[in-house]
């Protein structure tokens, strides 16, 4: 729903952009808000329904009309229609959205420098750094992430990596209001599929890699490659299209795209260029494009992701060195590969948002190469429910081919019982790994097992869960901070 209330526009101004099937009802309707949900209907809104993942919103439009909605955008419509309502019929209810809501917020893309990052991992590292660096650089900057949404640092918390296109239009316009002249965003398969992306206007695109996820959602691997592909394939002439030349589906990201193509690599020619010359547990040191730099992130991953905000920024026209400087000082977004030390027993708490199969491998990877031969690596993880399936026990095996003990618990089980999830990681781990394992479904009781288990000097990893402050169990979120919670162990072990 619009939290303003102050924009009163008539409907034919929002309807330009808009594939229209067929108009019923009064032409001069005012609207002042637009809302996706029927519950929150009232006069002078438009309702729009959309069919689902779950249920379809057509089933609630008699209910928007009672509760006063003047126009209903719909691609079906209803048998009986209310006299004093406008019925918009289109092709794709999602669609008119995309382009009504950023009708109604005036565009707001279009005042901005919108940069967008899609891909599996490191959406969230990359819209955030890039944040913080034009930040650093001296402009009025908006960020749309998963761990929260900023006007430079007024901080607006986040529900989704990418919010529907009523609210993303809605925060781009209070950047615009605020004086931003840049904003970073996150963009999720789920975000191109739904089109709530659809009608901005992007000054640039970056694409991370293609790894397994959310094929629950997409049904097929193909159909998850042609989401992001679908982000690249709608930018316009003027935008650049930056990828990722080392990633199998870098290539395949560009193809069809009208923008600028150009490409990042740590392997082979190309626009922007890395060479990595250490790994090491105080950060990165990267030679990138000729420049011998120092980071404080660590992991190689890490180098792809610190490579294309660099790329990024110089395609915004920034001034390669002065933005080497500013990168070379900044911190990642919060946990990722966040430390939480122990003093005391020296044991070193690593906390990560790693829950798919590439980012765990590649977390684990990077704890292989930092991480002395004494130091034994103790895992904790799960997977979350009502989410991809098939990744569960890739995870769980993955996690006992990089760990010296692993305990697996609970992620978010949403509506399914952990027990099920479990049983379904437990199938990825090897006859021989099994002595290494245990399960624990109470994921506090499995933090604290594994700072138990480890001895001084040792890395206990949590992974899956990240910057995230609450677990969600059948509906309910409680407070849950996976680093508050190795804190807390570390107390109450004396550890
Ligand atoms: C699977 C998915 O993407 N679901 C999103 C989708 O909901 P849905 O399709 O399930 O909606 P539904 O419940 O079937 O309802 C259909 C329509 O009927 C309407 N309705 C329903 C009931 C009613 O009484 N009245 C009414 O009007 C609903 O408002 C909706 O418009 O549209 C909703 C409105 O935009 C989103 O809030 C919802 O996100 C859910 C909560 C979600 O968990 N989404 C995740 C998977 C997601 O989007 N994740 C990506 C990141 C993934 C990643 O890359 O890691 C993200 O961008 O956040
Ligand atoms: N470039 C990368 N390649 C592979 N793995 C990465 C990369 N960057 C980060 N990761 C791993 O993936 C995890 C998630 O990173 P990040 O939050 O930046 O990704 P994301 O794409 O925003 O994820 P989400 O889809 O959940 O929003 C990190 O905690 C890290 O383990
Ligand atoms: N954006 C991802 C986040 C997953 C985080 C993990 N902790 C889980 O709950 O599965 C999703 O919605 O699938
Ligand atoms: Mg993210």
């Amino acid at each position: 729903m619009s939290e303003s209330n102050e924009i009163t526009l008539p409907l034919f101004s929002l309807l330009a952009d808009v594939r229209i099937t067929a108009q019923h009802g009064p032409a001069d309707v005012s609207v002042r808000a637009l809302t996706l949900n029927s519950r929150q209907a009232a006069p002078g809104f438009v309702f729009f329904a959309l069919r689902g993942a779950a249920t379809d919103g057509h089933q609630f439009i008699a209910k928007a009309v009672e509760q006063g909605a003047s126009v209903v955008v719909c691609e079906d419509l209803p048998a009986t229609l209310s006299p004093g309502t406008a019925y918009v019929q289109v092709p794709d209810s999602a669609e008119a959205m995309a382009h009504m809501a950023a009708a109604f917020y005036g565009h707001p893309s279009r005042s901005l420098q919108l940069i967008g990052v899609t891909g599996t991992n490191g959406k969230t590292t990359c819209a955030t750094l890039l944040h913080k660096l034009l930040r650093e650089l001296g402009y009025h900057t908006g960020l749309l992430s998963t761990v929260q949404n900023q006007i430079d640092e007024l901080v607006i918390p986040a529900t989704h990596t990418t919010p529907d296109a009523i609210r993303l239009n809605e925060l781009l316009a209070r950047m615009v209001e605020a004086g931003c002249t840049h904003a970073c965003m996150e963009v999720s398969s789920h975000a191109v599929v739904q089109h709530r992306t659809t009608a901005l206007r992007f000054a640039g695109g970056i694409f991370t890699n293609l790894t397994h996820d959310h094929l629950d959602y997409h049904g097929t691997f193909d159909n998850y490659l042609k989401a992001k592909k679908g982000f690249f394939d709608q930018l316009p002439k003027t935008a650049f299209a930056l990828s990722n030349a080392d990633d199998k589906r870098g290539m395949v990201m560009l193809q069809n795209t009208p923008a600028r193509r150009e490409t990042y690599s740590l392997r082979s020619a190309a626009t922007f260029r890395a060479k990595l010359i250490e790994n090491a547990v105080h950060g990165l040191h990267l030679e990138v494009d000729g420049h011998d730099t120092q980071f404080r992130l660590i992991g190689v991953f890490n180098a792809y992701n610190l490579l294309a905000v660099y790329g990024a920024a110089v395609l915004l026209g920034e001034e390669p060195l002065e933005v080497l400087t500013v990168l070379s000082g900044l911190l990642s977004a919060p946990g990722r590969f966040e430390p939480v030390v122990s003093e005391k027993s020296r044991v070193t708490g690593i906390v990560d948002y790693a829950h798919t199969p590439d980012a765990l491998e590649n977390v684990l990877q990077t704890i292989a190469d930092i991480r002395q031969p004494s130091q034994q690596v103790i895992t904790v993880v799960g997977c979350g429910g009502n989410r991809d399936g098939a990744k569960r026990p890739i995870m769980a095996g993955l996690a006992c081919q990089g760990s010296d003990r692993v305990v697996l618990t609970s992620d978010n089980p949403r509506f399914e019982d952990p027990n099920d999830i479990l049983q379904q990681m437990q199938a990825g781990v090897k006859v021989q790994d099994l002595a290494k394992v245990l399960t624990i479904p109470d994921r506090r009781e499995a933090i604290k097992t594994a700072v138990a288990l480890a001895g001084p000097g040792d890395i206990v990893l949590v992974a899956g869960k990240g910057h995230e402050t609450y677990q969600e169990i059948k509906g309910v979120k409680t407070d849950f901070d996976d680093k508050k919670v190795l804190t807390d162990m570390f107390d109450l072990l004396g550890k």
